[in-house]
């Protein structure tokens, strides 16, 4: 039922034929953006930047209703919003960055396990529905850049922990909550007629806007003819003269830009940068270099030119190398601006880039998004520290530029990929498998021997764990990477993080701006082992979700693969230990308050120990009880056992 449903769907909007489905193709749970299945139903639909088209039919929608999951985000859907009601067990929905119209359809709020709600950059229209108050489990409320009116309905959801309404047209006042109140600027800003505390616009000192309602029309008051008249004619010249002085700016910065070139042309690059003997550091001349044209795939920030790390005419950038060695000094500024660019990724601090020199010699790149946050002083001190870091678990930080427009870190590059595409495959339809149990214990070993180097570091942490920011090196080891970066975000333009990236963050630093800590890292960790364990992405809140049932759930995956033939993923006496050893430490470090925590001291040893034993093990029929898991046992967990 459910492959005709989703062929049903695909008729009606893939009209590009980016689905490639067809009818026969096999079992719908192995179907390009079906996720997760549950008896043989599809939970999980992931359909994002496929193109889509057309606008989403309830009826067909309505078939697939063992959905727990639901994203068609960053496509062109157009229409209403769908009613939903016969997905009764939908807990997340992204719409997101579509071109849906039409009301807020009320309907939503009778499903009663909805947690997760992402309708941002869209065109809808009409109230925020007072019943979604009805959701007791709203955790996450995405509603920014559409053209919502009305008030913001008083939500009291405790456990409402993302909301951003902003940029809409909501007016009225932001209701004083125990649920609202702990939201700020970023939730509400762009709603002019919105006030209250969190935006810095108390309501009482000047009578609240009119709020608009799309039942009772605002008329606006003519103003007299004469002088609208003479405000159209001094528009008209303003716009004519800045038009015009525009036009010049252009004309003069072209020329200049031509001479620069004539000029470059003349000299050798080697010339336009200089060398600096003596100094760990190869400068850019005051003009700038210009970058090899001979790559693809990357596009310079300036003048758009593609497959260089060009910085034109924005004065002094220096390629400044961090630590020891031969192997990171064998090239130059010049080679790493001649290098073609092929991207890998975008994250949220800026775009990732293999830089392939003329030499053979390849680097990751990695262009952040702000380049100038924080001051230069504080961001040279950070790189020094994260230069120093040495270490096999470690992706090593071999360089930095600096420029007015431009920062670039570059790293070694991994052939290998990353942990994340060993979990859930390269291709974005690929599902995830639980790797077995002693792939996992030597993933954790890696991890928690790496993420303990950067904690022995006073104060630091990595920040964004997570199983994309783990990469395997040449003997598969795991090396992690994007350690220590979190300081260089600007929390003045705080960004949202992905779904993904969310339920990788401890509960603690689930609000924007609160600042990464070593135990929360602990946290993070927990959530790659429960990855690695599963073969699922948090894309939920796994401790809020399944609590003290976690290692039931854990079982219930690891099983249901088992019965699919993939793995002996328990079994045996000597699995089911060393399962739950993983377990134990896993529930340890996603305990809800951080003091519960173990340190990652404490979680090596947790992880040596039971590797060791599952080497005696493998050697012996001796299974005593767990010695290790003594070990996790004492440590204190009942907060999240009482969940
Ligand atoms: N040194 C490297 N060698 C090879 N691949 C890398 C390297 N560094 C990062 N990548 C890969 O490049 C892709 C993009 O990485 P990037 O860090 O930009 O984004 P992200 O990890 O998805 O998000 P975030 O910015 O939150 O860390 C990821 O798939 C990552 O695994």
């Amino acid at each position: 039922d459910d492959a005709q449903a989703l062929l049903a769907l695909k008729s009606s909007i893939d009209v590009f034929n980016k689905l490639p489905w067809q009818s026969g193709g096999g079992n719908v749970c192995n179907w390009v953006g079906v996720k997760d299945c549950l008896n043989g139903r599809v939970s999980k639909l992931v359909l994002e930047y496929f193109n889509l088209t057309g606008s989403l039919d309830p009826i067909i929608l309505n078939r697939l209703d063992q959905l727990r999951v639901l994203s068609f985000k960053g496509n062109s859907l157009s229409g209403q919003l769908p009613d939903l009601s016969g997905l009764v067990n939908l807990k997340s929905i992204f719409l997101n960055d579509n071109n849906f119209s039409g009301v807020f359809p009320a309907t939503i709020s009778v499903l009663h396990r909805m947690k997760v709600i992402v309708l941002s950059g869209n065109r809808i229209s009409g109230e925020i529905p007072p019943s979604l108050m009805n959701l007791r489990r709203l955790y996450v409320l995405y509603l920014e850049d559409n053209l919502l009116t009305g008030p913001i309905p008083p939500f009291n959801q405790t456990g409402l922990r993302y909301l951003n309404v902003s940029n809409n047209q909501l007016s009225g006042e932001i209701p004083v909550t125990a649920a609202l109140v702990h939201f700020n600027t970023s939730s509400f800003s762009g709603n002019p007629r919105l006030c209250g505390e969190q935006i810095g616009n108390p309501c009482g000192s000047k009578a609240p806007p009119p709020s608009i309602s799309p039942s009772y029309p605002v008329i606006i008051p003519n103003k007299p003819q004469g002088s609208s008249n003479r405000t159209k004619l001094i528009k008209i010249i303003a716009g004519s003269v800045g038009g015009f002085l525009l036009l010049l700016i252009c004309l003069l910065l072209l020329w200049f830009v031509c001479r620069n070139r004539r000029e470059d042309k003349g000299s050798s690059t080697a010339g336009a940068m200089r060398r600096s003997k003596g100094v760990n550091s190869v400068e850019g001349g005051e003009e700038g270099g210009s970058g090899g044209n001979n790559g693809s795939g990357m596009e310079g920030n300036n003048g758009g030119k593609q497959g260089g790390f060009s910085w034109e005419g924005e004065g002094l950038g220096s390629l400044v190398f961090l630590g020891a060695g031969n192997r990171e000094m064998s090239y130059s500024l010049e080679d790493l601006l001649k290098a073609s660019a092929e991207t890998l990724g975008r994250g949220s601090m800026g775009s990732t880039y293999k830089a392939v020199m003329e030499s053979g010699f390849i680097v990751t790149v990695k262009r952040l998004k702000d380049s100038r946050y924080p001051r230069l002083e504080e961001f040279r001190r950070q790189m020094e520290l994260l230069g120093k870091l040495r270490h096999p678990n470690l992706v090593p930080l071999r360089a930095y530029f600096q420029a007015k427009e431009e920062r670039l870190l570059v790293y070694d590059y991994f052939p290998n990929g990353s942990l994340f595409s060993l979990i859930h495959g390269s291709k974005p339809s690929g599902g995830g498998k639980p790797l077995h149990w002693t792939s996992c214990l030597k993933i954790a070993e890696d991890l928690a021997t790496g993420l303990l180097y950067i904690h022995q570091n006073p104060g630091l942490t990595h920040g964004n764990l997570k199983s994309s920011n783990v990469l395997l090196g040449s003997d598969f080891e795991s090396c992690l990477t994007d350690y220590g970066l979190t300081m260089l975000l600007n929390p003045d333009s705080p960004e949202e993080p992905s779904a993904t990236s969310l339920f990788y963050r401890a509960p603690e630093r689930r609000s924007i701006l609160k600042p990464p800590t070593q135990p929360a890292d602990v946290y993070s960790f927990g959530v790659l082992i429960l990855e690695l364990l599963t073969g699922k992405t948090p894309f939920q809140d796994l401790v809020q979700e399944y609590g003290s049932d976690i290692p039931r759930w854990v079982r219930s995956v690891r099983e249901e693969e088992t019965e699919a033939g993939d793995e002996p993923a328990s079994g045996n006496e000597a699995s089911e230990e060393k399962l739950q050893a993983l377990l134990n430490i896993a529930m340890a470090c996603v305990a809800l308050v951080p003091e519960n925590r173990p340190t990652m001291r404490e979680v090596l040893k947790m992880i040596r120990d039971a590797r060791a034993e599952s080497q005696v093990s493998s050697n012996s029929s001796d299974h005593s009880p767990g010695r290790w898991s003594d070990t996790v046992q004492s440590l204190p967990r009942e907060e999240h056992l009482s969940i």
